[in-house]
C-alpha cells in the first residue's frame, strides 16, 4: 500500500507548502502544512474561537460520524517562530494521499497565535518528526505517518518541494524518476523528535567541498536554509552587494546578483542548490533589494535545511532504517 499527496507553495516566496488532507466522514478536506520538524496534527476547528478561525477552513468533529472525543487528553505545541497553539484532542479517520489512517489522533486548537490567525493559507500542521516530540498529554499520540508505517508498503516517505511548483509527499515507495542523481543515505538521530543528520562538509559556487561537517535537521516546515555564522559568511562573501539589514533581520542584497551556488555532502554524494534558490524573494513588493534564502542559524543554536535546501533534492524520510537519504534534482 502507498500515497501520494500534491504539494503545492503557499505564494511567491515558497514559504509554505499546503496540502489537502480529508478527516472524518463524510471527508472534511483541511489544506495543512506538513513539517518534520514537529509530531502533532493539529487543525482549526469548531472549538476556534470565531474570531481567530475567520478566513480559514474548519474541521467540526460533531459532523463527522467516525470522530471520537479523547477524553482527559490536552496538547499545546510553540514553533520555531515563537508560534503556538494548544486544544483538545479526537480521534477520526485521516487520510493522505488516497492512503487512510482509521483512528488517528486529530489535535483541535481552542487557542492559536496571532502567526497562524493571519496564516489563513493553512488549517494547521500534520507533523512528520518522531513520535517522542508529540505534545499530547497525559499519554503521547503517534503522527499519522507512524499509524501508517506498519501497513504501507515500506516504512518510509519522500519530500519532492519546489520552487513555484508542484511537488509531492509519497508514502511507503520511492519514485527515483524524481530524482537526477544517486540517493545518498545518512543516519537520521530521531531523538529529539526531528530528523537529525550530519552533512560531511561544504562548497560554495562549485568548489571543492570543504571537511566541515554540519549537524542539522531536515525540516520541511521551515522556509530557510539556517546554517553556521562562518558558513553563512563563508557564501556571502561572494556576493558584492550582500548586507546584514536589520530591520529584515537578515542578510540581503541586489535582486540583480548572479549568486553562487551552495553545496553540502550527504550520505556519499553531493547536494547542489543553485543560486537561483538562495535568491528568495524582493524585501518588499517591487523592491530591487531581495532577502537571502541562506540565514545564521546562531540565535536558533540548531541547523536547519528547510525548504530552500530541501527543493534542490528528493530527501527519503526513512523510519524503518533510521535515515535520511539525498539525492540531487
Ligand atoms: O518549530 C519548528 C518545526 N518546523 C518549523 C515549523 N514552523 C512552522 C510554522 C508554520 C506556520 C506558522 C504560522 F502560520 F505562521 F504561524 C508558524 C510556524 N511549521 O513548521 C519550525
Amino acid at each position: 500500500q502507498t500515497g501520494s499527496a500534491n504539494t503545492n507553495p503557499s505564494d511567491s516566496a515558497d514559504d509554505e507548502y499546503i496540502t489537502n488532507v480529508s478527516i472524518g466522514t463524510p471527508a472534511q478536506v483541511l489544506p495543512l502544512d506538513f513539517d518534520t520538524g514537529s509530531s502533532d496534527l493539529w487543525v482549526f476547528s469548531s472549538e476556534t474561537p470565531k474570531s481567530s478561525a475567520s478566513g480559514h477552513v474548519t474541521y467540526s468533529p460533531s459532523k463527522s460520524s467516525t470522530a471520537k472525543k479523547l477524553s482527559g487528553a490536552s496538547w499545546s505545541i510553540t514553533y520555531g517562530d515563537h508560534s503556538s497553539s494548544s486544544g483538545d484532542v479526537y480521534t477520526d479517520k485521516v487520510t493522505v494521499g488516497g492512503f487512510s489512517v482509521s483512528s488517528q489522533a486529530v489535535e483541535s486548537a481552542t487557542k492559536v497565535s496571532t502567526q497562524f490567525v493571519q496564516d489563513t493559507v493553512i488549517s494547521g500542521l500534520l507533523g512528520l518528526g518522531f513520535d517522542v516530540g508529540n505534545t499530547v498529554k497525559p499519554r503521547a499520540q503517534k503522527t499519522w505517518f507512524s499509524n501508517a508505517a506498519n501497513s504501507l508498503a515500506q516504512p518510509l516517505f519522500t519530500a519532492d518541494l519546489k520552487h513555484q511548483q508542484t511537488g509531492s509527499y509519497n508514502f511507503g515507495f520511492i519514485d527515483t524518476t524524481l530524482a537526477k542523481g544517486p540517493i545518498g543515505y545518512t543516519p537520521a538521530d530521531g531523538s529529539e523528535g526531528y530528523w537529525g543528520f550530519t552533512a560531511t562538509g561544504y562548497s560554495v559556487g562549485g568548489a571543492k567541498l570543504n571537511r566541515n561537517s554540519i549537524t542539522g535537521i531536515a525540516d520541511t516546515g521551515t522556509t530557510l536554509l539556517l546554517l553556521d555564522d562562518d558558513v553563512v559568511n563563508a557564501y556571502y562573501n561572494n556576493v558584492e552587494s550582500a548586507q546584514y539589514d536589520d530591520s529584515q533581520q537578515g542578510v540581503v542584497f541586489d535582486c540583480s546578483e548572479d549568486l553562487p551556488s551552495f553545496s553540502f555532502g550527504v550520505g556519499g554524494t553531493t547536494i547542489t542548490i543553485p543560486g537561483s534558490l538562495i535568491n528568495l524573494t524582493p524585501v518588499s513588493d517591487g523592491s530591487s533589494t531581495c532577502f537571502g534564502g541562506l540565514q545564521s542559524s546562531a540565535d536558533i543554536g540548531i541547523n536547519i535545511f528547510g525548504d530552500v535546501a530541501l527543493k534542490a533534492a528528493l530527501v527519503v524520510f526513512d523510519l524503518g532504517n533510521e535515515r535520511l537519504g539525498w539525492a540531487q534534482k
